[in-house]
């Protein structure tokens, strides 16, 4: 039996680098994590234990930190950018390398209506995510969100599905609709003003998700693929995972009351997983 390295890729995941810049009367902070990881002419060093070609995952590491210094200036979507082109450009054998980037949401904390200059909370689960895939001729770029943790209280159903011996589920036309999204868009170019767009995309999704009269998670999953795409021509296509984040009617029966919709069980697992990936005809 002959056998062989299908595909290989290697990097240095999880470099969690935090930045502060110092203004004269404010700080901004930001921190990130980044993966790296490399494609190219590798085989050498699994067939024989030959590492002249590698370039160590430690030395990726120190790279990301040194280059953060002068080039996370801006978007996490152009920190990217310039980490895979100095991965490309400065290793010839390198034939593919991939960036992903996920920044944590800091704001300053503010009182009374004046913003502390260097004091800041966390805004949450929610994470902004980039990843940039530059090979020699090509470069693909994506921005997201994740762990957007997103409910309503009502403008959700979930009717007419199949019934068979082991349907328990009710029908209802009134239910809580809650989902920890997950968003991730490719564009079309990667000279764009990212973080403009970010915003003009999370509030698409955001607003979408508010105004739909949901029939499922499904169609309300779609709907806002389709704001996102509607309104970006630089989109070129959405992935979403919407999971059913269930909070389900508590039986109030047994102790002689009435549950008008008001009293529900979270339940975490197991739970529903819807997903799609909305693109251009
Ligand atoms: O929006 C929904 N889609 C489903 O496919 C599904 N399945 C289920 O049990 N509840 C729901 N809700």
């Amino acid at each position: 039996m002959k056998l062989k390295l299908k595909k290989n890729a290697y990097g240095k995941n999880a470099i969690n680098v935090s930045k502060v810049i110092r203004h004269p009367d404010h700080h901004e902070f930001r921190q990130i994590s980044v993966n790296v990881s490399l494609e190219g002419d590798f085989e050498t060093a699994h067939t024989i234990g030959d590492n002249t070609k590698i370039l160590p995952t430690d030395t990726q590491k120190n790279t990301v930190y040194a280059l953060a210094k002068d080039h996370f200036t801006d978007s996490i979507e152009n920190f990217g950018l310039y980490l895979a082109n100095f991965f490309i450009i400065n290793n010839p054998h390198v034939s593919k390398a991939t960036i992903e980037i996920t920044e944590h949401q800091w704001s300053r904390m503010a009182f009374d209506g004046v913003t502390h200059p260097h004091a800041y909370i966390s805004s949450g689960s929610e994470k902004h995510t980039a990843t940039v895939v530059q090979t020699v001729d090509k470069i693909t770029i994506s921005s997201g969100i994740t762990d957007l943790l997103i409910l309503k209280t009502t403008d959700s159903g979930f009717e007419n599905y199949i019934k068979d011996q082991y349907t328990t589920l009710r029908e209802t036309a009134d239910r809580i609709f809650a989902t920890q999204c997950e968003a991730s868009w490719e564009y079309t170019t990667h000279k764009l003003d990212f973080t403009d767009l970010f915003t003009t995309i999370r509030k698409a999704l955001l607003k979408t998700f508010a105004y739909h009269k949901s029939l499922s998670v499904q169609q309300t999953l779609l709907a806002m693929g389709y704001a996102v795409l509607e309104a970006n021509n630089v989109v070129k296509e959405i992935d979403l995972k919407m999971p059913n984040k269930h909070h389900i009617p508590f039986n109030l029966d047994q102790f002689g009351m009435d549950n008008n919709n008001e009293i529900f069980i979270a339940t975490d697992e197991p739970y529903g997983y819807i997903t799609g990936t909305v693109t251009r005809e």
